[in-house]
């Protein structure tokens, strides 16, 4: 049995595993510029964020209806329950999709057939976080978190993503003042590709409770200090760094120093089926290659549950926790 955990750093679109994208495709007359599986796990050879985006934004063409939506989120979470993930506040990216004439019902619609009976089926409980991608303009974010008022109920906070360097935090602080006014948790991605100053920002002009990467709060030793502080936890995905080029191999990763100065990190996915990995595989490969102790991988799975956004949840979050304290190597 795999250890207890919650998955907090997850792209939905960044669960399409090919098998499944060309079964899409054929379902929806779509054509792939690709052969066949192999061709297109071949081109998931990249050099940085923006080379990923780029495939990652045209596979997604296969997603149409709010079946292929629920397909995608249910394959997603059978995959997450069998390496012991039992919560995943999952991301999504509407604009990418508003844009290609999918609308906002279908897309939440969808994911919500898989989300909803997730529990029942998987034994993964969920939350949804609305993605802003911040290569597009502020006006873009402000209209789609409009296009998501009919559908608030299902959506517990919002995100940002997309290319990081160019596109510092303040670019949306209207929309997340917006938010933050319906009620929204807020999270954003800093600190990926983009510098420690885009985190300090992401706090303190957004507002955010978590940082998604957060990676380079280590060049900035204030900053890792206010962090401790806080408590603010940073929702790392180690094999995502290295498919991406943040670090130049597993064993260079700085998660084993993080934890040493007392930062709230947890390990997480991204983007599973282009960086080679589930949560699962994320937390075995950080114990075989970063050499983390048991104890250590225990914290991070503590970590996960305590920085979730399970405060509606208490009883339960107290129940995974205590999942996570009684498990047996
Ligand atoms: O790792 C990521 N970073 C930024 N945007 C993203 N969109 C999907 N995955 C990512
Ligand atoms: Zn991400």
């Amino acid at each position: 049995m795999p250890l207890p955990k919650a998955e907090l750093h997850l792209h939905i679109e960044g669960t399409l595993e090919p098998e499944l994208a060309f079964a899409l495709a054929e379902r929806n007359g779509v054509n792939l510029p690709y052969a066949d599986t192999e061709a297109l796990r071949r081109a998931y050879d990249f050099a940085d964020l923006q080379s990923f985006l780029d495939l990652y934004y045209a596979l997604m063409a296969v997603l149409r209806t709010e079946e292929d939506f629920a397909d995608l989120a249910d394959a997603y979470l059978a995959r997450a329950a069998a390496q012991g993930v039992r919560h995943a506040e999952i991301f999504f990216d509407p604009q990418a999709h508003l844009a290609r004439g999918v609308e906002m019902g279908t897309v939440v619609e969808g994911l919500w057939r898989a989300l909803g009976e997730s529990e029942a089926k998987h034994g993964v409980s969920t939350r949804l976080i609305m993605c802003f991608l911040r290569d597009e303009s502020a006006e873009s974010a402000l209209e789609t978190l409009v296009e998501a008022k009919p559908y608030l109920h299902r959506i517990t906070g919002i995100g940002l993503d997309s290319a990081e360097v160019g596109h510092p935090p303040v670019k949306f602080r209207e929309v997340y003042e917006a938010a933050a006014a319906l009620g929204l948790r807020r999270v954003a991605h800093a600190g990926e590709e983009g510098p420690a100053a885009y985190i300090t920002e992401a706090l303190d002009v957004l507002g955010v409770e978590r940082i998604d990467h957060g990676l380079r709060c280590v060049e900035d030793p204030a900053l890792v200090a206010r962090l401790v502080r806080d408590r603010i936890p940073l929702t790392l995905c180690p094999l995502s760094n290295v498919r991406l080029r943040a670090v130049d191999t597993l064993a260079d990763h700085p998660l084993p120093a993080m934890l040493d100065a007392g930062l709230l990190c947890t390990v997480n996915s991204d983007d599973p089926a282009y960086f080679g990995g589930y949560a699962g595989d994320n937390f075995d490969a950080v114990h075989a290659q970063l050499g983390l102790k048991q104890e250590q991988l225990r914290e991070l799975a503590r970590n996960s549950f305590v920085a979730s956004f399970l405060d509606d949840d208490e009883e339960r979050r107290a129940r995974y926790l205590a999942e996570v304290e009684a498990y047996v190597f």
